[in-house]
C-alpha cells in the first residue's frame, strides 16, 4: 500500500459540542474529558471559547496546563479583545493554537456582521496578524464557507494564510453543503489559492442534513488534512461531524481513503460513555460504531455465519473500540490498593482524597452488589472526578409506592450545611422524590428529561439516571447512580441543582438569584 496521509483529529466536544443545548459542563467536567481525549490520542483539543465566559476562560487555561500530548486550542472571534483573552489563558502552555473565524458568506455579512467584504478581508488578516503576535500556531475559519461565493473565499484564504494562518478550516455552518460539492470547493481551494500548499486545509461540518460525515470524508479524497469532529456528534442544533465515526471510517477503508489518524481507537467506547454522562445526552442505540447495537448481532442467519467466521458479518472488531466483555474487576473484600491498581489501569489516576471518596462509594456498592465490573467503577470515578462544590447532598430517601397508594417521598437533605427532612406525594415514585426535594430547596427548575440505563447485565445492576433541568435560561444535566434506580434519581436531580448553583454563583459574579432557599 503506497504510505498513508495521517488525518489531523481537531476534536471540538469541549467548544461546539458543549454548544449542545443542555449539553454544558463544568470545569472539572471539562478537564475530564480533556484528559480522555488525550488518551485518545486526538491531534487537537478545542477547550473552548475563552472570551465567552469565566468558565470556559477557567476550562481553557486548565486544560492547557493540565492536559498532556495534543495542542490545545481556544476559539476567538476575530475581535482583539477575544485574541487577547484567549492567549491569556493559553499562555505559558507547551502546545497552542489560536482559532480566530469571521464569515465570508454574503448573507452572513449583509445581515450578520454589516461588512463589505472588503472590510472583512481586512479583519481576517488584521486577526491572524494579530493571534500570531502571540503564538505560532494559528487557525483561521471562514464562516459559512459553503455558502460562500467560491471566488471570494479564495480570496480571503490567500491572504490569511499570507498573514501566517497554518491551518485554515472550511466550515459548512449550516450543514448545507453535499458531499460532491464540498469535496469540489476543497479541491478548487488546493487548485486555485496559489499559498495552499503552506497550510493545512481543515473541515467543520455540521450535521443539519444527516451529511456531517460524508462531507468530511469527501473533502479527506480531496485533500483535507485536518478533521474537525466531537464524540458522539454533538454540537449545535443536529451536531457536528461524529469523531469516532470518522476515524473507524479511516481505519477500517483506510486502503479505500489512503488515509488514517493516529487515534489509539481502543479508547473511543469510554470516551463516548463519558462523554454522554457528563452532558446528559445519550446515545441512540444503533448510532454507529458506538450505540449499544453496533456490534449486536440479533437474527439467526448473521449469528450462523458469526459462529462459522466473524469475518462473514463484522467489518470491525469490537474490541478495536474498546468493547470488550465486561470484565468482574472487584468484590466485596478488595482493599484499596488493589482499587487504586485498578483504577490506574484504566486510566484514572485520582489524588488520595478522590481515592478515599471513591472507596467509600464502591464499597457502599459491593454491599448491594456481588460483583463489580468495569463500567461500575468508570461510573463511581466519573461521578467523584466531575463533583462540583455541593450546597444540597442527599443525607436519606425513603419511598412508598405500590398498586392503590399514592407514592410518598421522605427525604432528609443536608442544605449548606444545615439538616432538613420533609415527607412529599408524586403521580410516581420518582415524581415524589423531585417534588419533594424541589420544594425542600425552593427551586423553580424545570424538568426536561429523564432517563434511565442499566450499566451492567442483571437486576441489581447499577442503574444511571440523567436528568436535564432548566431554570432562568440556564440548562444543566445531572446524573447519579445506584442499585436503586430512585435513589440514583434523588442524586441526579441533587447533582443538576448543585450544578445550577454552580452556574448562578459564575453568571454575573453571583448576581443571578441562587434558587436553593
Ligand atoms: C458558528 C459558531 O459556532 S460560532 C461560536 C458560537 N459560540 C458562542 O456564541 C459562544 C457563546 N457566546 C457568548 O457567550 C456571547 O455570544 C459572546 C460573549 C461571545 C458575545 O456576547 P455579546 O457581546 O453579548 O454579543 P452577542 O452574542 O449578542 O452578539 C455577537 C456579536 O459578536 C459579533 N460577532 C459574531 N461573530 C464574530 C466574529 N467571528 N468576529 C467578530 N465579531 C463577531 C456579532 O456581529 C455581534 O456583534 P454586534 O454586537 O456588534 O452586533
Ligand atoms: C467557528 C466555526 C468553525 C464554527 O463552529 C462553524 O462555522 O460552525
Amino acid at each position: 500500500m503506497d504510505s498513508l496521509r495521517m488525518i489531523r483529529i481537531f476534536d471540538t466536544t469541549l467548544r461546539d459540542g458543549e454548544q449542545s443545548p443542555g449539553a454544558s459542563m463544568n470545569v472539572e467536567e471539562k478537564v475530564m474529558v480533556a484528559k480522555q481525549l488525550a488518551r485518545l490520542g486526538v491531534d487537537v483539543i478545542e477547550a473552548g471559547f475563552a472570551y465567552s465566559s469565566p468558565g470556559d476562560f477557567e476550562a481553557v487555561r486548565r486544560i492547557a496546563n493540565e492536559v498532556e500530548g495534543p495542542t490545545i486550542c481556544s476559539l476567538a472571534r476575530a475581535r482583539p479583545e477575544d485574541i487577547d483573552r484567549a492567549w491569556e489563558a493559553l499562555k505559558g502552555a507547551p502546545k497552542v493554537r489560536i482559532h480566530t473565524f469571521l464569515s465570508t458568506s454574503d448573507i452572513h455579512l449583509k445581515h450578520q456582521f454589516r461588512m463589505t467584504r472588503a472590510e472583512a478581508k481586512r479583519r481576517a488578516v488584521e486577526m491572524v496578524h494579530h493571534a500570531r503576535s502571540y503564538v505560532e500556531d494559528v487557525e483561521f475559519s471562514p464562516m459559512d464557507a459553503s455558502r460562500s461565493d467560491p471566488e471570494y473565499l479564495y480570496e480571503v484564504i490567500e491572504a490569511v494564510i499570507a498573514a501566517g494562518a497554518g491551518t485554515v478550516n472550511i466550515p459548512d455552518t449550516v450543514g448545507y453543503a453535499v458531499p460532491w460539492e464540498f469535496g469540489g470547493l476543497i479541491r478548487g481551494i488546493r487548485e486555485r489559492v496559489p499559498n495552499s500548499a503552506q497550510a493545512v486545509i481543515s473541515v467543520h461540518c455540521h450535521n443539519d442534513l444527516g451529511l456531517a460525515v460524508a462531507n468530511s470524508l469527501a473533502a479527506i479524497l480531496e485533500g483535507a488534512g485536518q478533521v474537525e469532529c466531537t464524540i458522539n456528534g454533538i454540537g449545535e442544533r443536529a451536531g457536528n461531524t461524529s469523531l469516532e465515526e470518522i476515524v473507524m471510517g479511516l481505519r477500517t477503508r483506510r486502503a479505500f481513503y489512503g488515509a488514517d489518524t493516529r487515534v489509539n481507537t481502543e479508547e473511543i467506547l469510554k470516551a463516548s460513555r463519558l462523554v454522554s454522562k457528563i452532558t446528559g445526552m445519550i446515545v441512540q442505540p444503533n448510532k454507529a460504531i458506538v450505540g449499544a447495537n453496533a456490534f449486536a448481532h440479533a437474527s439467526g442467519i448473521h449469528q450462523d455465519g458469526l459462529l462459522k467466521d466473524k469475518t462473514t458479518y463484522e467489518i470491525m472488531r469490537p474490541e478495536s473500540i474498546g468493547l470488550v466483555d465486561s470484565k468482574m474487576v472487584m468484590g466485596k473484600l478488595s482493599g484499596r490498593h488493589a482499587f487504586r491498581q485498578r483504577l490506574e489501569e484504566l486510566g484514572y489516576r485520582l489524588s488520595d482524597e478522590e481515592l478515599n471518596q471513591a472507596f467509600e462509594r464502591f464499597k457502599r456498592l459491593a454491599d448491594q452488589k456481588k460483583d463489580i465490573y468495569e463500567e461500575d467503577l468508570e461510573s463511581i470515578v466519573s461521578d467523584e472526578l466531575a463533583k462540583i462544590a455541593e450546597r444540597v447532598t442527599l443525607r436519606s430517601l425513603h419511598v412508598e409506592s405500590g398498586t392503590n397508594q399514592q407514592p410518598t417521598a421522605t427525604i432528609e437533605l443536608s442544605l449548606d450545611g444545615q439538616v432538613v427532612k420533609q415527607t412529599g406525594h408524586g403521580d410516581g415514585p420518582v415524581d415524589a422524590v423531585f417534588r419533594t426535594m424541589a420544594a425542600m430547596t425552593g427551586t423553580k427548575a424545570k424538568l426536561l428529561m429523564y432517563a434511565v440505563k442499566a450499566i451492567t447485565g442483571g437486576t441489581d445492576a447499577l442503574g444511571e439516571v440523567s436528568v436535564r433541568l432548566e431554570e432562568g435560561g440556564r440548562v444543566v444535566s445531572g446524573h447519579g447512580s445506584d442499585t436503586d434506580i430512585i435513589v440514583a434519581s434523588g442524586r441526579a436531580y441533587l447533582n443538576a441543582l448543585n450544578k445550577l448553583a454552580y452556574w448562578a454563583s459564575k453568571d454575573a459574579a453571583g448576581l443571578q438569584k441562587v434558587s436553593l432557599i
